[in-house]
């Protein structure tokens, strides 16, 4: 049959999506799926990999069923992961030793310490791009490998295998036939030179991990193999994996340098292409793999917040101020201003460009004057200025000051925030027509690597804009509102 669709499977932190694509890169139709989170301790972050497997399957069936389409019609199947987030797994059962240690969880920060301790740094920020932080996969697998009963011996022996979840995705998409990943999650584990492409011996040996774990790295868009599982005795390519923050930077089309993007999700996610420069922060961000306008490697800055639509959750759950996240923006509108209110979301330390595990949240100007309203301002005022002070530090970084930021993810519907953030960094905000940029990310690559679509520029259409942002305020103004901010940060790390 002729080959109509792509379908893209988006495995994220809290759900599993599958989404058809068409030739013209329209959504046909999406299938969703939660998973639970397992918290066993304080700061401890746990997902079942079966029950990640079992929600992106059904999810890739359910979606196929529904929209009636035949898995021959589907040219290729493209994987984007939650990144960093590490499973163990037998070769010959295909069971997992352990729970998947999800990329929030901080158990491995005394591994951190050993390694700093010992000096390794420097080494690690030159080689992987990334800080001795329990964010990474490395020392999250050695965690495994010390702690749980029996697991070294076996992996000493051959018999079991690593991967990030797009890695174990393949594994089962393929019954077992295909252990790979891609060099833009290979960029997250700490064992990756992102110079040359390759695991890193002397990091391996630091970590005591046996490089018999390993997956093979092969391109981003590539086929690794085949999948029976929704084929109808038929089966359909697997193309195309990439870490969902560089997907969305490859959905966007930022392909060429100086080109950035901004999730704003739970966390917000900011990544600037930096081209075939991988460029050495000084200022606190990440150097990591991206991919360029024709597939190949590229590297993006990167900087993480940890609480951007988190903030807005923590408003509607913990103080009871909102019913809904979309509600934030009358709220905010109805006042001119926070009345000098700042909310410092630091419940889990700060990330990029501060990296203060002790710091913590403060809400501070209060007055008999604030209310409900200048809090929820405060709150969203927040989400823009973290990103502001992202931006700002990939600007002394590559020394490119942006002049239009593209922007995805759950809370871009919110209005009133992204005039904010136009207005607190004085730059366009651009949010397009398709805010799935992450699942159009791997659909393009999968698309791409099977000749469904035969090069980016014939896609450049589809990263059509829905609405810019102009920036509105003067230059005082923003300043003097940024300058609150600092000093509202200021107090949190003191604290
Ligand atoms: N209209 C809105 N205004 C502000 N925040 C919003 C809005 N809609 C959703 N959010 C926030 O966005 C997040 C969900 O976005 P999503 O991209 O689905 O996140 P993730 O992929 O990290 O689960 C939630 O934290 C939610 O609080
Ligand atoms: O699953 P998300 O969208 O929260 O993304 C998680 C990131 O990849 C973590 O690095």
């Amino acid at each position: 049959m002729a080959k109509k669709y792509v379908v893209a499977l988006d495995q994220g932190t809290t759900s599993s999506r599958a989404i058809i694509f068409d030739h013209d890169a329209n959504i046909v139709s999406v299938s969703q799926r939660e998973f639970p989170q397992i918290y066993p301790q304080a700061g401890w972050v746990e997902h079942d990999p079966m029950e990640i497997w079992a929600s992106q399957s059904s999810t890739l069936i359910e979606l196929l069923a529904r929209s009636g389409i035949h898995g021959s019609e589907v040219a290729a199947i493209g994987i984007t992961n939650q990144r960093e987030t590490t499973v163990i797994w037998d070769k010959l059962t295909g069971k997992p030793v352990y729970n998947a240690i999800v990329w929030q969880c901080r158990r491995s920060s005394h591994i951190c310490d050993e390694l700093k301790a010992q000096g390794l740094e420097d080494y690690v920020r030159e080689t992987t791009g990334l800080l001795l932080d329990p964010y990474f996969s490395g020392t999250k697998i050695k965690w495994i490998l010390d702690n749980v009963a029996g697991v070294r011996e076996r992996a000493e022996k051959g018999e079991l295998l690593f991967g990030t979840i797009d890695t174990w995705l393949v594994w089962k998409l393929t019954e077992g036939k295909v252990h790979v990943t891609d060099p833009t999650n290979a960029s997250r584990t700490l064992l990756f030179n992102i110079h040359t492409q390759q695991w890193d011996s002397k990091l391996l040996e630091a970590l005591d991990i046996p490089r018999s774990l390993l997956p093979d790295i092969k391109p981003s868009c590539a086929v690794y193999g085949k999948t029976r599982i929704a084929g109808e005795g038929g089966e359909i390519n697997i193309a195309g994996i990439a870490g969902d923050q560089q997907s969305a930077l490859f959905g966007q089309l930022c392909i060429d340098e100086g080109m950035a993007k901004n999730t704003y999700g739970t966390g917000c996610f900011l990544l600037m292409n930096t081209g075939k420069q991988a460029v050495k922060s000084t200022h606190g961000l990440l150097t990591t793999v991206a991919i360029g306008a024709d597939c190949e490697v590229n590297y993006a800055l990167e900087g993480a917040v940890f609480m951007g639509g988190a903030t807005i959750q923590w408003l509607r759950d913990e103080l009871g101020l909102i019913r809904d996240a979309q509600d934030t923006e009358y709220f905010a509108s109805k006042v001119e201003d926070t009345n000098g209110v700042y909310l410092v979301p630091a419940f889990v330390g700060l990330g990029a460009p501060y990296w203060d595990p002790n710091a913590r949240g403060a809400l501070v100007g209060l007055t008999r004057g604030s209310n409900r309203n200048h809090i929820i301002r405060a709150a969203l005022e927040a989400i823009a200025y973290q990103s502001r002070d992202l931006l700002d530090a990939m600007a002394k970084d590559s020394g490119v000051m942006l002049k239009q930021l593209k922007v995805d993810g759950g809370a871009v519907s919110n209005d009133f925030l992204m005039q904010f953030q136009a207005d607190i960094t004085n730059v366009e905000v651009q949010r397009p027509v398709i805010t799935e940029t992450t699942a159009m990310g791997a659909a393009f690559l999968a698309g791409l690597a099977v000749g469904f679509w035969s090069s980016t520029s014939e896609l450049k259409y589809k990263a059509d804009i829905e609405r810019t942002f102009m920036p509105s305020i003067s230059t005082e103004k923003c300043d003097e509102l940024y300058s609150g901010w600092n000093a509202a940060v200021a107090q949190t790390i003191k604290a």
